[in-house]
């Protein structure tokens, strides 16, 4: 089918009147734009995280730096934060951090807190997003196969190992997965595992 000449003009300013019109208008598709920047920003900060973290190989010393280049999302998000307690996680020792998991903007929260070598465990899925995937496992993070269980199972039982070994402690979302509802689903039992193992 062919356009009469200056259709794409006139498409492009009509899009281009849409887009701040949803924006102000429809809160739903704020909400949308919003998550994409989210992920396409992180998309792009993993990009040039990569060749950083590359000259270090696969080590969870690379978290600092994915957590350096994320702590000014709070900023961008317009999101106060007030840590309170972080006395509580020993200097030295291993550990495994247990927190809530609502949403995808829970990793502006733990890199707020997150402690020196501290990894999280993450699905498997997320090592396939990209470069937001390789990014995480340049620093380590932790994947396992949540239909798996014995995989998963054997995944943190060496967890439990490097812990012993390496001084790495572990951030696990004991959920599971996301829950937006503001309640808790049951506890996943690996965490506590991982803890007694440790
Ligand atoms: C600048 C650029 C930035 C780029 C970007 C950076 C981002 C950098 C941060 C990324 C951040 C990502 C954050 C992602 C966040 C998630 O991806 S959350 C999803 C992944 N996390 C989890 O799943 C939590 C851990 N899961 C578990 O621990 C689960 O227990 C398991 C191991 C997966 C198994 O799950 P399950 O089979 O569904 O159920 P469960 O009832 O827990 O266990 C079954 C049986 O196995 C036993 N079992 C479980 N675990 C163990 C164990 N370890 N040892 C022995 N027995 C065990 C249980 O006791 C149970 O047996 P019984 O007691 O019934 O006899
Ligand atoms: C070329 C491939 C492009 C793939 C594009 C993928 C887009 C993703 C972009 C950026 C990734 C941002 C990293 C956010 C890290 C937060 C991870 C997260 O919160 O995962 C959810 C997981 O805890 C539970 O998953 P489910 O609730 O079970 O589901």
């Amino acid at each position: 089918m062919e356009l009469w000449p200056g259709a794409w003009t006139v498409l492009l300013l009509l899009l281009l009147l849409l887009l701040p019109t949803l924006w102000f208008c429809a809160p739903s598709a704020k909400y949308f734009f919003k998550m994409a920047f989210y992920n396409g920003w992180i998309l792009f900060l993993a990009v040039l995280a990569i060749p950083v973290c590359a000259v270090r190989g696969r080590n969870v010393e690379n978290m600092k730096i994915l957590r350096l280049m994320l702590l000014h999302l709070k900023y961008l998000y317009g999101i106060r934060v007030e840590v309170r307690g972080t006395h509580h996680f020993p200097a030295s020792q291993p550990y495994v951090v247990v927190s809530n998991h609502q949403s995808s903007l829970d990793l502006l929260g733990m890199m707020e807190v997150l402690p020196g070598r501290c990894v999280p465990i993450a699905k498997r899925e997320l090592l396939w997003a990209g470069s937001a995937g390789l990014a995480c496992w340049l620093a380590g993070v932790i994947f396992i196969d949540r239909k798996r269980t014995g995989d998963a199972i054997s995944v943190m039982s060496e967890v439990a190992q490097t812990l012993l070994t390496q001084d790495v402690r572990v951030w696990v979302f004991p959920e599971g997965t996301r829950n937006h509802n503001g309640s808790m689903l049951p506890f996943k039992r690996g965490a506590f595992h991982l803890a007694v193992q440790a």
